[in-house]
């Protein structure tokens, strides 16, 4: 097992309510697993639980993490994105205000790497003078997942990519997070909604309900069609 990140253990809850229970997953690097689940499932709190809650915030995540086979003894937002993982957030925030290109030099620390990010993007590349308030949904989360990127990390968060996108822009976001594991070398853990975009690039898959990991496996390994008619509705692929 060569495992960047691990978690075990991990609760999250709500002032005492808890919404995750006895989470664990390990990923490697060069690999993408999506966790799939009903809205309230525990998808984004698990995410956030690894990351690390902000002082003022009602959650409170424990566990056991390690990254790059360190013990992450207190998650902290900053501190792991400083150690390679990045978070991007649910309806994530761009400055509305500014040009996608100002955002971008702003985080990137070489006109290289924004170059090489932008590869990845070319919708954004043809939009760098344009206000991040009016790019398409989609546009706007390819520029989050590209700020991210110039972070270089080892170890990518994503909630819901496709929150509120059309199927064909979803499938292209999920295409990235692919080639992104693929060509980067990048572990990648992705919650989502959208189960066949989903499960068309993971290498494996985390079912979550009512907080727990309900079903989970390598893509090849997984009954699709149980899991969808148990915890996931109808949506057939
Ligand atoms: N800030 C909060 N305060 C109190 N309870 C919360 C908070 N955030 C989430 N919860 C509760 O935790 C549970 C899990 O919610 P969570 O947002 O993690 O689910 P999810 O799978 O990400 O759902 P969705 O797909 O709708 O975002 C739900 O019961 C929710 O009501």
């Amino acid at each position: 097992m060569n495992a960047i990140l691990s978690v075990r253990d991990l609760t999250v809850s709500y002032r005492g309510v808890p919404a995750v229970t006895g989470y664990a997953v390990d990923l490697e690097p060069g690999t993408l697993t999506m966790m799939l689940g009903r809205n309230g499932a525990g998808k984004t709190s698990t995410l956030r639980g690894i990351v690390g809650f902000l002082p003022g915030e009602t959650g409170r995540s424990n566990g056991r993490i390690e990254l790059l086979g360190k013990p992450v003894r207190r998650p902290h937002p900053l501190t792991l994105s400083r150690a390679g993982l990045e978070l991007i957030a649910e309806r994530n925030k761009v400055f509305t205000g500014m040009t996608v290109d100002e955002q971008l030099r702003l985080v990137a620390p070489t006109k290289a790497l924004k170059n090489q990010v932008l590869e990845y993007f070319p919708r954004l590349a043809d939009r760098l003078m344009v206000r991040a308030g009016l790019l398409s949904g989609g546009e706007r989360q390819m520029l989050a997942t590209a700020l991210a990127l110039l972070r270089t990390p080892k170890v990518l968060l994503v909630d819901e990519l496709s929150l509120g996108l059309a199927p064909g822009v979803v499938r292209e976001l999920m295409q990235y997070l692919r080639r992104l594991a693929d060509d980067q070398g990048l572990a990648i853990l992705a919650a989502d909604q959208s189960v066949s975009e989903s499960l068309a690039v993971a290498d494996r898959v985390q079912v979550m309900d009512d907080g727990l990991v309900v079903a989970e496996g390598a893509i090849d390994e997984l009954d699709v069609e149980g899991v969808l008619d148990t915890y996931l509705g109808r949506e057939k692929v």
